[in-house]
């Protein structure tokens, strides 16, 4: 760092606790200004307030922890004291006994989620033993490390015995659970699978985390809650009423609060952070924030001892990044063996991201060797939530991946700045379990020019499972009680979608006759019946876990023989994972020097050699295939290692070198074959032809390491995670033997007519320019993305095609392309 200097919040250490009403405190806080400008980075001033609060100030009556005291490590149960929020427990308590809705707003590190269920739960507001607290999280990777972390404050052992978690693919509950977090999708799939009649008696109280986020899932529980807790009233005395507790970041708590009149839910304001932050700003424009971060991170080396995380946008530039990063390594190593000197902590680099697993957070969540330096490269995955140990430095690009608005059925990737409160956010994942520094790569004018807040998602999605889910639920998107009621044409569009999938009946006058007129969005609706009937298909659509068109197209192909609804299943598991390809994007591999470019050289032939004439989504299949022909033969040396003619370890470092000279990811994978192994399940109990009834049976994989592991998130995983297993994760089974590649050239096209019966508004046509494409009701015009097999300079660009989706980085491109013929279309 060129210089850096204090501001004038900037070093008080000591905890202000305590709660109290909103006022404009939180903003004067939150926006303290620079009072020295440094050379590179001007100090923002701290987040903490220069007031302090000793822990000795709280004081509490509240019975003690019904946990078995003895397994808490006294300094834990010190920390906890220590938190700000601490001092406020009782006012939390008093103000969710005595109200159905209360709104938290508090500062990143405060307190909130790791403490808010103890404290209800130990108050004896958890209700009876069949009832949970239930704590809904936008992001699985924050789930399941809150819910272990609030396990061993509490004492507790085992996950799943009075704290627990349920996300995708992991199920880690029980009867005795009485603390439970999830994701937001999996509580919206509960609610789906209509068990509790919409009243959500599973839950005594109910708690909405980083609302302020408003992703779709939080808009649609705020509304689906609401009405529970409606409905809970009218149940009686057999249940008690459903508490509901907001919890938010920023200040537009009143939104919340006033979303729940006529009883307006109270705000508590949980004042001050443990641990202070210095807010940097960088003093001008920079035109690579890639190259200023390696050089800060150069910088921050000669710093007091301290993890960094680093926000980035997104996993090609992470994945670039931490290649540039151990070339750093060496590079400093040898400068200082040439220098004499010694050399600087050596950076462990942890790549974080949506398409990594268990595995990836385990390692950002390992302790740091001694005289190393962690480097966490992540996307906005651990903006919110989540605290990673040890970390004192964060370094934010100001950007983000974010999806826009691209029409309805076309999701569009966009880098785009991100907001106030998110800065905030990432500023907040340093200085929590010390003093914390946040470098922010931008101007602080720059800072004072984002928007408050991101606008909720709803506003800009792409609403058609949405409103699958709802109609489904048995509710009335149209008069639903949203927060923010999303666009009257966006909801039309979305339906008429549904309409053309043969998801949905027309209006019958009947049913029309029944429904109130909406007024202002906050109807009383749950005595509505819905403007629209899901016919059986629609129904079916609903039941499974995934977007509506790739629904359409797993129904769609269950009707065509034997091949093609295996094959559907295959490569609808393979879009529906967290990256939507099992295969190593070469243009992910940077070519900044002669090796890499060496190495990108190499990608580019594999995927050649992979590539089918159609296009992505039959390459992505045979990808597949191909993997399980080569596991099944790493499978027999593994017998035959057990026989003592082999070794396990050569049937391992097999598959694992197949893939890096094939560029197909194993994590990737392995993620794929868990979400086919579950579809395989719920279609069976469906009905529906998927797989001939030998699939799989015996092609079971036993004793995967830690690599299997492939759930994770980020902003992409929002949409994906109502999908879930039955308890304990899916079973790790394979294909059938007669799966591998087996299938003929020409077979695939029953597939791809399949794929376009669910998306036929995915269709573009080639312009007269050669190069461009445009869809049949669009202007807009984008090209094929450079990862694609059908991307060549040498190859005619096919006259249509098909894409998954359209991403905006310099350009529009389409991504997952496949050559259709025209008549397909009809
Ligand atoms: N896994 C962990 N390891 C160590 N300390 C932790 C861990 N999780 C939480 N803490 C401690 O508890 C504090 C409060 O965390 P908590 O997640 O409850 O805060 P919060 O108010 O919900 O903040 P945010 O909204 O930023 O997530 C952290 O600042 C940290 O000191």
């Amino acid at each position: 760092m060129s210089s850096m200097s204090n501001g004038s919040g900037g070093s008080n250490g000591a905890a202000s606790g305590g709660i109290g009403s909103v006022n404009g405190g939180l903003k004067r806080r939150l926006s303290n200004s620079p009072t020295k400008l440094s050379k590179r980075f001007v100090n923002a001033g701290a987040l903490a307030p220069s007031s302090s609060l000793s822990p000795s100030s709280s004081s509490s009556s509240l019975p003690s922890s019904p946990t078995k005291k003895t397994l808490v490590d006294p300094r834990i149960t010190e920390s906890r004291k220590k938190l700000p929020i601490w001092a406020g427990r009782e006012g939390i308590v008093d103000a969710v006994r005595e109200n159905d809705t209360v709104v938290v707003l508090g500062e990143t590190g405060s307190g909130k989620t790791t403490q808010i269920p103890q404290f209800l739960y130990e108050a004896g507001l958890g209700g009876p033993s069949s009832q949970m607290i239930g704590i809904t999280q936008p992001r699985r990777v924050a789930a399941t490390s809150l819910a272990k972390r609030v396990a061993v404050e509490m004492g507790v052992k085992e996950l799943g015995a009075e704290v627990g978690y349920s996300i995708r693919f992991d199920d880690r509950t029980s009867n005795k659970t009485r603390i439970k977090f999830m994701t937001d999708g999996w509580l919206l799939r509960e609610m789906l699978s209509g068990k509790d009649d919409g009243a959500m008696t599973r839950y005594s109280i109910l708690i909405l985390d980083e609302a302020h986020e408003r992703s779709v899932h939080t808009d649609v529980l705020l509304g689906l809650a609401k009405r529970a807790q409606r409905l809970r009233r009218k149940m009686g005395e057999k249940y008690s009423p459903l508490k509901i507790v907001v919890m938010s970041a920023t200040i537009d708590a009143e939104a919340f609060s006033q979303y729940f009149a006529p009883l307006a839910a109270p705000i508590l304001y949980v004042k001050g952070r443990q641990f202070p932050i210095t807010l940097y700003h960088s003093t001008e424009a920079l035109q690579d924030w890639v190259e200023a971060a390696k050089k800060l991170l150069v910088q921050i080396g000669d710093l007091p001892p301290g993890d960094v995380l680093v926000f980035m946008t997104g996993a090609e530039e992470i994945e670039s990044f931490a290649r540039q990063l151990h070339e750093l390594n060496q590079a400093l190593k040898l400068h200082a063996q040439g220098a004499n000197s010694r050399p600087p902590p050596e950076f462990i680099i942890c790549p974080l991201y949506a398409a990594l697993g268990p595995g990836a957070v385990a390692k950002v969540y390992a302790a740091t060797p001694p005289g190393c330096r962690k480097v966490v490269l992540a996307t906005n995955i651990a903006e919110t939530s989540i605290t990673i140990p040890g970390i004192g430095y964060v370094i934010d690009c100001g950007l983000a991946k974010q999806r826009s608005g691209g029409g309805v059925s076309v999701d569009m990737l966009e880098v785009k700045p991100i907001s106030k409160s998110a800065a905030r956010q990432r500023a907040g994942r340093a200085g929590r379990d010390g003093s914390g520094s946040c470098y922010r790569l931008y101007r602080e004018d720059v800072f004072d020019s984002l928007e408050d807040t991101s606008p909720p998602e709803i506003l800009r999605a792409d609403l058609t499972s949405t409103m699958l889910d709802v109609l489904a639920m048995g509710l009335d998107p149209l008069s639903f009680d949203w927060m923010d009621r999303p666009d009257d044409e966006a909801m039309k569009e979305s339906l008429v979608l549904l309409l053309e999938l043969g998801a949905l009946q027309h209006p019958t006058s009947q049913a029309n006759g029944k429904v109130r007129p909406e007024e202002n969005g906050h109807a009383e609706e749950e005595d509505m019946v819905p403007r629209f009937e899901l016919t059986p298909l629609g129904r079916r659509m609903a039941a499974l876990p995934l977007t509506p068109p790739l629904s359409r197209t797993l129904i769609a192909a269950s009707e065509l023989g034997l091949d093609t609804p295996r094959q559907a299943l295959a490569l609808v598991s393979i879009l529906s994972s967290e990256r939507r390809s099992i295969l190593i994007d070469p243009p992910m591999l940077a070519a900044d020097d002669e090796a890499s470019s060496k190495r990108r050289e190499e990608a580019d032939r594999a995927r050649h050699r992979m590539a089918h004439k159609s296009g992505d989504h039959i390459t992505q299949l045979k990808a597949l295939y191909a993997f399980e022909e080569q596991e099944r033969a790493s499978k027999r040396l593994l017998e035959a290692a057990a026989n003592g003619a082999g070794s396990a370890k050569a049937a391992s470092a097999m598959l694992k070198d197949w893939c890096e000279t094939n560029f197909v990811s194993l994590k990737a994978v392995r993620e794929v074959q868990k979400i086919r192994e579950q579809l395989r399940t719920i279609c069976k109990r469906l009905g529906m032809a998927v797989e001939a009834d030998k699939d799989g049976d015996d092609a079971e994989m036993k004793g995967k390491g830690e690599e299997d592991d492939a759930s994770s998130s980020d902003d992409e995983e929002k949409q994906n995670d109502g999908l879930y297993v039955t308890k304990g994760g899916a079973s790790h089974r394979t294909a059938a033997h007669n799966h591998g590649g087996a299938d003929s050239d020409d077979s695939y096209e029953s597939l791809l007519r399949a794929l376009i019966a669910g998306r036929k508004t995915n269709a573009a046509f080639r312009q007269p320019d050669g190069h461009t494409y445009t869809r049949a009701f669009s202007k807009d015009t984008f090209k094929i993305h450079p990862s694609s097999t059908l991307f060549s300079a040498r190859r005619t660009p096919p006259n249509v095609i098909f894409f998954d989706e359209l991403t905006f980085t310099t350009q529009i491109f389409a991504r997952g392309v496949s050559a259709i013929e025209p008549s397909w279309l009809q």
